[in-house]
């Protein structure tokens, strides 16, 4: 089967960052996605409205601070006139109340952002759980058409990168949003009660921040998203060349693959710069524009103070909220552009999660009767097609006896693998029906189903654990003898008794302790584990030497004695003894019966075995 590499060559170009959110990427549904990801903050309303109320309390508490301590200053100051007079002294006792008072204030707004903060995390943090348990869960609903569709990469980047940034993101926001805003409103409140022309004067510098500032964010997101996908093109790159560096080695790539990297490492480096340049000029200029208030709001409030309308300690506290004003503003203009690429991220979440699922299990057949079916396969004028404008398989039947062995033979292409995924309930057929004991596979819970199915592909698909726990992997009821008496039966207790820990070394799928033929044993036992009804072999193509190919040969005869079995042949010689033959072409059976009959015909069969012949002789 070739599902692997059909994948890989359909995989988005970019590597494996292909799919991934990116920084200042807009959403397509900005309000709609957000009112599905507010959905996922439902539960955690009570928190959230804790995190209000302790933004509000600690973003009070520090923006009173300086009003209070002015009291000080005037204190102070006047403290000090009174002495330069000589009509009196300064006010220890006052001052120090004072100062005790704003030092409780700044603790109560500390301990209030802790809380604060506290919440925050454990509400995104959860959020992100919930996303991924939700993704996770869906995977076993998505039909198999959706994999094809979506590279692994894509699929991938939804789970970790996607809902990272949503984490991320919800996690400052949340807070930051309350804060910057009663922070906004409330220094202006504060400047207002102490001057209402010395904030004009300073309000006047907010345009040309906002101003500035929206220049820099537009200039420095167009490089961060053409720095992203540079860095997708690097590493797509990399993982191209470094996947099949033998192949670029064989054909002598190096000096190609060596000027595409330095290609996509210029404009990497390029955008980089560019990115951060532009990124790291905010908060001078800020504070550049910043100062220019600071300098016509101290001539103003000179002015004032002379006049007596305000103290010297007013000028004191209201420079202090002018310093404390633009933060809030640049980071407001940081959560908007910060909430478009949540936006992104989140779009790319719930399409998955809304994507189309299976058609779901109608389960009229019990699993008792599953289980004691005996394994006869009907198909009655099939048809399918992939793509459902393009049927590929058309009107195919085929009536199998429990216990026999059918061989599929047929070129590249010709749907012998389709006729496979369609009998497992892979794809939703577009016409006709396949029966298993006369009962429709689609009247039975595809788990049933496939509980009568056994195994042993090209692919040899082992994870990473020890041989005895990949050979349970369909039954892990097995009792150890049974493992051992399926390892005879395949042929593949000798080498397995040489391993350093026999049943238990570790293997995984690009085990190098073991070798190709191995692998393909051990799939055969792994079969002979499960004790399937109906059998599935694609026969192995990749070359093993002859000692080896003859056990996996005779391992594979007793794994089918007394099974219903399907093969997908490609040696024709190993299929001599099938009950029947079918030929497909295109889709459709060509020819069918059994080895002599098919020669006889002197058909497509003949032809195909003859040529296979020649070629071995
Ligand atoms: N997941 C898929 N999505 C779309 N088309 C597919 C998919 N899988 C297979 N096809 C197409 O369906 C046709 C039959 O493919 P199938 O894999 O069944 O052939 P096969 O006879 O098993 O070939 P091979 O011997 O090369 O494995 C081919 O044209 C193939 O390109």
């Amino acid at each position: 089967m070739s599902d692997n590499r059909r994948r890989r060559n359909n995989a988005p170009k970019g590597g494996p960052h292909a799919g991934v959110s990116r920084s200042g990427e807009k959403a397509k549904d900005f309000s709609g996605t957000f009112k599905k990801l507010i959905r996922y903050l439902r539960p955690y309303y009570a928190a959230l409205i804790a995190v209000i109320v302790t933004a509000i309390g600690s973003t009070i508490f520090s923006i009173v601070g300086p009003k209070i301590l002015a009291k000080a200053t005037d204190k102070l100051s006047s403290g000090i006139m009174a002495k330069v007079k000589n009509t009196g002294g300064i006010d220890f006792t006052y001052i120090t109340r004072i100062l005790l008072i704003c030092a409780t204030l700044y603790l109560v707004s500390m301990l209030f952002s802790y809380i604060q903060g506290w919440i925050t995390a454990t509400v995104s943090q959860k959020v992100a759980y919930n996303l991924r348990k939700d993704i996770s869960e869906k995977m076993d609903r998505l039909p198999l058409s959706y994999f094809d569709r979506h590279s692994s990469g894509d699929i991938l980047s939804r789970v970790t990168n996607d809902i990272d940034t949503i984490a991320t993101s919800l996690n400052q926001s949340m807070s930051q949003i309350i804060t910057s805003t009663t922070m906004v409103i409330g220094i202006l409140a504060m400047m207002l009660s102490i001057s209402w022309q010395m904030t004009i004067i300073s309000l006047l510098t907010l345009p040309v921040t906002l101003t500035v500032l929206g220049q820099i964010m537009k200039r420095s997101q167009k490089f961060y998203i053409a720095q992203q996908n540079s860095l997708g093109d690097v590493d797509g790159h990399i993982e191209e060349m470094y996947g099949g560096h033998q192949i670029v080695k064989a054909f002598n790539g190096e000096a190609d693959a060596v000027n595409t990297f330095d290609k996509y490492n210029n404009e990497l480096y390029d955008s980089g710069w560019k990115s951060q340049f532009f990124g790291s000029l905010m908060m001078p200029v800020t504070q550049l524009i910043g100062n220019f208030g600071y300098v016509a709001v101290c001539i103003v409030g000179g002015f004032l103070a002379t006049g007596d309308i305000i103290t010297v300690g007013d000028i004191q506290a209201f420079i202090q909220y002018v310093r404390s004003f633009n933060q809030p503003i640049a980071q407001v203009a940081q959560i908007m552009n910060m909430l478009q690429s949540t936006a992104a991220a989140s779009e790319r979440v719930f399409e998955f999660l809304d994507a189309q699922e299976m058609v779901e299990d109608k389960a009229l057949v019990s699993r008792s009767e599953v289980d004691a079916m005996k394994g006869a396969v009907t198909f009655a004028d099939v048809h399918f097609g992939y793509n459902p404008d393009k049927i590929i398989i058309n009107d195919f039947n085929l009536h199998v006896h429990a216990g026999q062995k059918v061989a599929i033979v047929g070129p590249t292409g010709a749907g012998k693998t389709t006729i496979i995924k369609l009998l497992m309930r892979f794809y939703e057929l577009n016409g006709g029906e396949i029966m298993i004991d006369g009962k429709n596979i689609t009247d039975m819970k595809r788990e049933d189903l496939r509980s009568m199915f056994g195994m042993v592909l090209q692919d040899t698909w082992l994870f990473n654990g020890t041989i005895k726990e990949n050979l349970k992997y369909g039954n892990l009821d097995a009792t150890d003898e049974e493992i051992k008496q399926a390892c005879d039966n395949a042929y593949a207790t000798h080498f397995i008794e040489q391993m350093p820990e026999g049943f238990d070394t570790m293997i995984n799928e690009e085990s190098n302790n073991i070798s190709a033929g191995q692998k393909q044993l051990l799939t055969i036992a792994r079969a002979f584990v499960k004790d399937p009804k109906i059998l599935i072999l694609d026969e192995a193509t990749s070359s093993v030497d002859t000692r080896t190919e003859l056990l996996i040969q005779n391992g594979m005869d007793k794994l089918m004695e007394g099974r219903t079995s399907f093969v997908i042949a490609h040696r024709l010689s190993t299929i001599r003894d099938a009950n029947t033959i079918i030929v497909l072409k295109d889709g459709d059976i060509v020819e069918i019966g059994n080895h002599q009959q098919l020669l006889a015909k002197h058909g497509f069969y003949a032809d195909l075995y003859q040529s296979q012949f020649e070629r071995s002789v």
